[in-house]
């Protein structure tokens, strides 16, 4: 009984713990368009962060309590002289573009936003995530998309850079990577064990043996099947942030989901998720760090936390200061192509699933919203709900 005490006296200290952490995260989201096509072959995926917007993206961002500033798109260049390097197209303008975007997603996370980034096709991956890495090394990966994206130059069966950012970031990697034009100003930043993949369903040969031999966590979308989402992220979160909180980068592909869902992208696949599992995931990304979640060696954590309880409960007049960025530091949206929708109808829906996507990762609950009873205008909060 005594021991039951103490453990529950120690989780309840964890949770303490974990709103600093929050509290000490910014309550602003930055919005940044990047209107880049050139790591695949088809046009119009460029347009994808004006559809997104169009969507109702800040509509529905106004409706949170943290501020919105939107930065607006990034101007890319389209470099005349670009050969193909072995079968890689476009390289030095991939890669320039990526240089850019690095900058502007580091200087972003710098000065405190969470960052939302609108692409463009999935190669803007290389600047997104080796900007966020450059002011947050610690942080780790989620990948959600029906493709790895891992191919070298060497495996890659289309020689499209945007089936190949994740080798550009792995550190295991490095020495199959051939110096690509364009990309000396990165390098590999990031372990395969601070990625986790969430609903593969057309993984290349290449890719397939660097899953298997660097040991990467991912479900595929039959894992997902078996498991269900729901311990789908349990095991991500135990894997990511077992052992310490972390800030997250959230990789979205829309072609994770169905077809049926998100017609308008470049590579659909049959069998993607459901419009809820991509919910969910958005929805449990955003309540990292929060009082529900504790993820393994739970009571290593909490005695650590223990130790932090008096410098916690300073924070604690500050808990009922709604929103909270969880572990999200930064997400990008990729792949939505306008151009390849059959109807307007199909395009507007892949656009507001995004939006929906988004908004759920930023913390809007299939539960309605918390707020407190003097928020409730006078005459709703006595006689009338006590009816
Ligand atoms: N971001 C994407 N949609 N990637 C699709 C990649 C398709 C294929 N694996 C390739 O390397 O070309
Ligand atoms: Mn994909
Ligand atoms: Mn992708």
């Amino acid at each position: 009984m005594a021991l039951r005490g103490a453990l529950s006296r120690l989780s309840h200290s964890s949770r303490h713990f974990n709103h600093t952490y929050q509290q000490s995260r910014a309550h602003s989201v930055a919005v940044l368009g990047a209107p880049f096509s050139k790591g695949q072959k088809k046009r119009g995926v460029e347009h994808g962060p004006k559809v997104i917007r169009d969507a109702g993206l800040m509509e529905r961002l106004s409706n949170f309590d943290f501020s919105v500033h939107d930065f607006g798109d990034l101007n890319f260049q389209h470099l005349e002289e670009d050969e193909p390097y072995m079968d890689v197209k476009f390289p030095r303008t991939v890669g320039a573009a990526n240089k850019k975007l690095s900058a502007a997603v580091r200087n972003a996370v710098s000065a405190g936003h969470t960052l939302l980034m609108l692409g463009g096709d999935h190669s803007l991956a290389v600047g997104s995530v080796s900007g966020h890495a450059q002011h947050s090394p610690d942080l780790c990966l989620i990948w959600v998309d029906a493709h790895a994206d891992i191919n070298t130059p060497m495996t890659s069966p289309s020689g499209n850079l945007h089936g190949q950012p994740v080798a550009f970031m792995l550190k295991e990697l490095q020495d199959k990577m051939p110096d690509i034009p364009g990309f000396s100003w990165t390098k590999p930043f990031l372990s395969s064990r601070d990625l986790v993949y969430i609903g593969l369903r057309d993984v290349d040969p290449g890719e397939y043996q660097f899953l298997k031999s660097f040991g990467i966590q991912y479900f595929t979308m039959r894992d997902i099947d078996r498991l269900g989402i729901q311990r789908v992220m349990e095991v991500t979160f135990d894997h990511l942030l077992a052992r310490k909180q972390r800030p997250i980068h959230l990789s979205f592909d829309i072609d994770a989901f169905d077809p049926s869902l998100a017609p308008a992208t470049g590579t659909p696949v049959n069998g993607g998720l459901t419009y809820r599992e991509g919910i969910y995931i958005a929805e449990e990304i955003h309540n990292t760090g929060t009082d529900h979640y504790s993820y393994g060696f739970h009571f290593l954590w909490s005695f650590l936390d223990f130790l932090k309880v008096f410098d916690c409960l300073a924070f604690e007049s500050n808990l009922s200061s709604s929103w909270c960025a969880g572990l999200l530091s930064v997400m990008d949206m990729v792949e939505v192509n306008p151009d390849l929708g059959a109807s307007p109808e199909a395009v507007e829906a892949t656009a507001t699933l995004a939006v929906d996507v988004i908004a759920s990762s930023l913390g809007q609950t299939r539960e309605g919203a918390h707020t407190s009873m003097d928020e409730i205008p006078p005459g709703k909060n006595d006689t009338e709900l006590r009816l």
